[in-house]
């Protein structure tokens, strides 16, 4: 893992519109071979965007041949409604630069269907190749997109119920009214996160300083999912001086001191070849397209008949005894055993009478 750390949030930014625009250019995106690019929203990336955007107005970047995946949207809010995912992305983004409409991926929180809208999303990706880049934020309990506290690290994209946490940041959103923001949502799941080629997280602000070190120096753990980013090969973390404030002195001075030399030798972020992931792409795309493949709706259980409700049946008084089925006379007593190996003796005479 990489933990680049900037002096404020503006510089942060900058460094990752940066780094996305050198990571497009040198992949050389062309309609066969688009780059894949995921997309979060939130406060922390708005500034990445504006980077993003006054590039490509200087004619620095083209987002042509980019094909992009949002982490999630909320469910039950109107697509158009100021805050949904989608009307962020296209205020700070879609908008303002050329990435074809087509191309564009962002979970539909009102879908009839909201599983299978989950399942086909992922798919989606799939067959778009993988993401070779997923850009993410945290929210200050350390969830990565709607990954709350207590997510599998093995989730893929799926409806997730807001924790209360999130509900309380993200009310700012709505009019600080607790009862406007929408408790569950659409997200990829950590593991959605995790099969990207390349992870690049922003964090920014005293208030996220925990959560950053829960994720950098704890362990593994889906209290805090982000901390799975432990476990990629290739994740980059971009934060100010203010999110470092939880981490150990020698924590920073580690992380400070790698990027110093990789600097100094001039190297950055080493990825696998791009051979290798052309390769890779082309036997996911084989094994999607293969008879055996499980088809978006066969993941789902069978459809269960719809519930019948059997007529209560009409209730009748009767006195108990008359529910007790007669036996015939057979000479078994209880549990089938025989009557006379029940010892019906009494009590006393199994006291042993023998010495005072
Ligand atoms: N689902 C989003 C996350 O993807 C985002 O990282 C988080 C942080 O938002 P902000 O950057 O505004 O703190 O907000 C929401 O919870």
């Amino acid at each position: 893992m990489r933990l680049i750390i900037c002096e404020d949030k503006s510089t942060a930014s900058k460094y990752i519109a940066d780094y996305l625009i050198d990571r497009i250019k040198s992949f050389a995106p062309t309609p066969e071979k688009p780059f894949v690019l995921g997309l979060p929203t939130g406060s922390s990336p708005e500034n990445v965007y504006k980077s993003l955007v006054a590039a490509h107005k200087r004619g620095e970047i083209s987002f042509r041949n980019v094909i992009t995946f949002n982490m999630d949207e909320y469910v039950g809010i109107p697509r158009e409604h100021p805050e949904s995912y989608h009307s962020f992305m296209y205020r700070h983004f879609f908008s303002q630069v050329d990435v074809d409409p087509a191309n564009i991926n962002i979970l539909n929180g009102n879908a009839e269907d909201l599983e299978e809208e989950c399942i086909a999303y992922e798919e989606k990706i799939k067959r778009a190749g993988g993401i070779e880049l997923f850009l993410g934020g945290i929210g200050p309990d350390g969830h990565i997109a709607f990954n709350e506290p207590g997510s599998s690290l093995r989730s893929r994209t799926r409806v997730k119920t807001l924790a209360y946490d999130t509900i309380i940041a993200n009310s700012r959103f709505f009019d600080n009214d607790l009862n406007k923001v929408p408790k569950m949502a659409l997200t990829v799941g950590v593991q959605t996160v995790m099969d990207a080629r390349e992870v690049v997280i922003i964090i920014t602000g005293p208030h996220k300083a925990l959560a950053l070190q829960k994720c950098i120096e704890g362990g593994v753990n889906h209290m805090w999912t982000l901390s799975s980013l432990q476990m990629h090969p290739h994740a980059m973390i971009v934060v100010d001086e203010d999110a470092t404030l939880e981490l150990q002195v020698k924590t920073v001075k580690y992380f400070k001191s790698i990027e110093q030399v990789a600097t100094a030798q001039g190297f950055g972020q080493a990825l696998a070849s791009e051979e290798f992931v052309l390769r890779k792409r082309d036997s996911v795309l084989e094994k999607l397209d293969s008879p055996k493949s499980p088809t978006s709706k066969s993941f789902l259980a069978p459809p269960k008949p719809p519930l019948a409700r059997q007529i209560t049946p009409e209730f009748v008084p009767d006195s108990m005894h008359q529910r007790v089925v007669e036996q015939p006379a057979t000479g078994l007593g209880l549990d089938g055993m025989e009557m006379k190996e029940l010892p019906l003796s009494s009590m006393h005479t199994r006291v042993d009478s023998g010495s005072a």
